[in-house]
């Protein structure tokens, strides 16, 4: 039987950059939140000991598709912990519906979604915990998707605090263009000494990112998008970009706004949710916790 699972995206309400370790990662504090939107995955599990995409992910080769990834991990774990036979097989299709480098986490979210989906279909039992430490291990993003709560995160976005922002309607455009994740965390114009805050009183301030003029001066078509979307609402860049989003009260007034959103340009409106779709899928299966 073939089960779908939801892999939202997230947005990055705020972001700051608060130094740079040793190891060239960089320490936040941004406050993520879902939306109601994102990718679909529909899994197969059988005994052919194969762990297989079915459809293609341009621009990104099988064995190195998160969603091979995560499901290799899992069952090498699994099986070491003598709690998976290695026969132990799963087709994946994947309906990419989030733009890529986007910076609205789709390979992160698809990843999480595959751990805590095996983790149900195979029987494995292991905790969240446990999971949000093996998707560490994938990318910085993935265990907020797999913990399922919109978080403030701290350290390189592993430290996770479960929080409730607002949920307001979301509207996200999308430059035609893809961001290198490392291009702006390398270059040298970037805010890396924006003091850390406590959670209260970053809440209580103007959301800002501080990816955004780096991105804003090297990609001139993001900053385009800003100063348009600007004149209807208060609007960001998400994580590194590219995608920008601006927040409404309604669904309405954010949809009258995609309406006018200029020729070429895609775009969506979804709500920001703070617990994850995944989980709302997941509470029709057993809980994984
Ligand atoms: C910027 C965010 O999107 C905020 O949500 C994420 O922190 C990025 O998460 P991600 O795409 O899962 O990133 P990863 O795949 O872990 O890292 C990609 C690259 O970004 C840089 N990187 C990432 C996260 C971080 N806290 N500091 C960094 O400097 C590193 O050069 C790393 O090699
Ligand atoms: N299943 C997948 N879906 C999307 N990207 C994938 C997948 N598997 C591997 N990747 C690779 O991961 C890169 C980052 O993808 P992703 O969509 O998560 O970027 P992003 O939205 O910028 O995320 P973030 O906000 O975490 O930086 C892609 O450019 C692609 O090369």
């Amino acid at each position: 039987m073939t089960v779908t699972w939801p892999a939202p995206a997230k947005l990055n309400l705020f972001l700051y950059i608060t130094g740079r370790r040793p190891d060239g990662y960089h320490n936040l504090q941004t406050l993520f939140q879902f939306l109601d939107f994102g990718d679909l995955l529909h899994i197969n599990i059988d005994d052919s000991g194969k762990l297989c995409l079915s459809n293609d992910v341009e621009g990104v080769e099988h064995d190195s598709n998160l969603i091979i990834r995560a499901a290799r991990l899992l069952r090498d774990r699994a099986v070491a912990d003598g709690r998976l036979s290695q026969q132990a097989g799963a087709i994946f299709q994947v309906e990419k519906r989030l733009p890529m480098g986007g910076g609205l986490g789709g390979g992160s979210s698809n990843a999480a979604t595959t751990l805590v989906a095996l983790n149900v279909l195979w029987q494995l039992d292991y905790d969240i915990d446990t999971l949000a430490q093996l998707g560490l291990t994938l990318g910085a993003d993935v265990p907020v998707f797999v913990r399922g709560h919109a978080a403030f995160a701290e350290g390189i976005g592993e430290q996770l605090r479960p929080v409730s922002p607002p949920e307001k309607w979301y509207l996200v455009l999308h430059p035609g263009i893809n961001i290198s994740t490392p291009l702006v965390f390398n270059h040298a114009a970037l805010i890396r000494d924006t003091p850390v805050r406590d959670f209260d009183s970053l809440m209580q301030q103007e959301f800002r990112n501080d990816c955004e003029s780096v991105v804003r001066n090297r990609f001139r078509e993001v900053d385009t998008l800003l100063v348009w979307l600007l004149e209807y609402a208060p609007s960001r860049l998400t994580g590194t970009g590219a995608c920008v989003f601006a927040e409404f009260d309604t669904q309405s007034a954010a949809c009258q706004v995609l309406e006018k959103t200029p020729k070429g340009v895609q775009g969506f409106v979804a709500k920001g949710v703070n617990l994850s779709p995944l989980y709302r899928t997941l509470s029709g299966h057993s809980d994984p916790a």
